[in-house]
């Protein structure tokens, strides 16, 4: 299992002579095995910090650094897989090809087809394990995408808001499936999202950024799985919605 350090960590992107500032001296602990939520508003950095969790883009300052139980021969390798708010299938595979698509450098058949079958079963997609992308519906293709990550076996899964393209059953399903999938792999899961309740639903801690920065770092002491009309649930949810919305500009560790 893995975690992550990150110390002082900035990014900045240049528009014509506009600098964005577009993550400023940022510092987070995740834990190995942890559920860390990340909220705030649009264009907040969110998505910045994990394009450069996963290597798609340098810091222009600061330091992230993976954290193993067990170094042994790992050092080097990124633990790092992503999923994006689009499933990003390849159209011209079926659900279990697409899945497999990470273990191409296998050699063992037998074993990629072990993997991947136990990945079909878990995300419930065995009856379209045939069927192309153009088949199945954007739950299902989000669920492939999940699988997908799985087979690829990462330490660290990054998550960026993946289900905000769905409707709301769809959503609430899916975030169900997450929860299940977190207390049953032991994944360190850091995932984006937009929506507050499924920040409170999901995140054994949930970090609020604002214009770059960590505003708040809450931690949630509901056990699993959560009912979202439960008291303590809605308090949480209003409190970090004030701390958004700016009713409340305070850093709490909890
Ligand atoms: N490649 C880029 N070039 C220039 N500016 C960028 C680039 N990528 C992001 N930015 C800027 O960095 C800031 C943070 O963007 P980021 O995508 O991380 O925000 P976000 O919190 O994920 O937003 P959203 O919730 O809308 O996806 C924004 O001001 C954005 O315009």
């Amino acid at each position: 299992m893995a975690g992550v350090r990150i110390s002082n960590l900035r990014k900045q992107y240049k528009i014509g002579a506009q600098t964005i500032h577009a993550l400023k001296d940022t510092n987070l602990l995740i834990p190995e095995g942890s559920f860390t939520t990340i909220v705030g508003k649009s264009g907040c950095g969110k998505t910045t910090l994990l394009r450069l969790l996963c290597g798609l883009e340098e810091p222009s300052g600061g330091e992230i650094e993976f954290t193993f139980m067990n170094t042994g021969n790992r050092i080097g390798k990124k633990p790092v897989g992503i999923v994006f708010q689009e499933s990003r299938l390849m159209p011209w595979l079926t659900v279990k090809e697409n899945m497999a698509f990470p273990l191409f450098k296998m050699k063992n058949k037998r074993e990629i087809d072990e993997i991947v079958e136990k990945y079909l079963h878990i995300m419930g997609l065995e009856k379209f394990k045939n069927a192309y992308p153009s088949q199945i519906s954007g739950g299902m293709a989000q669920r492939t995408a999940v699988g997908r990550t799985l087979c690829y076996n990462p330490e660290i899964i990054l998550m960026d808001e993946p289900f905000a393209a769905l409707d709301y059953f769809t959503r609430k399903n899916l975030q169900e499936e997450m929860v299940k999938l977190f207390l049953s792999q032991g994944k360190t899961i850091i995932f984006v999202t937009h929506n507050v309740e499924e920040a409170v639903y999901l995140g054994e801690k949930i970090i609020v950024f604002s214009e770059g920065q960590v505003i708040m770092e809450h931690c949630v002491p509901l056990s699993y799985p959560r009912q979202s009309n439960n008291l303590d649930f809605v308090n949480i949810k209003e409190e970090i919605l004030d701390v958004i919305t700016g009713s409340q500009t305070k850093k709490l560790h909890t």
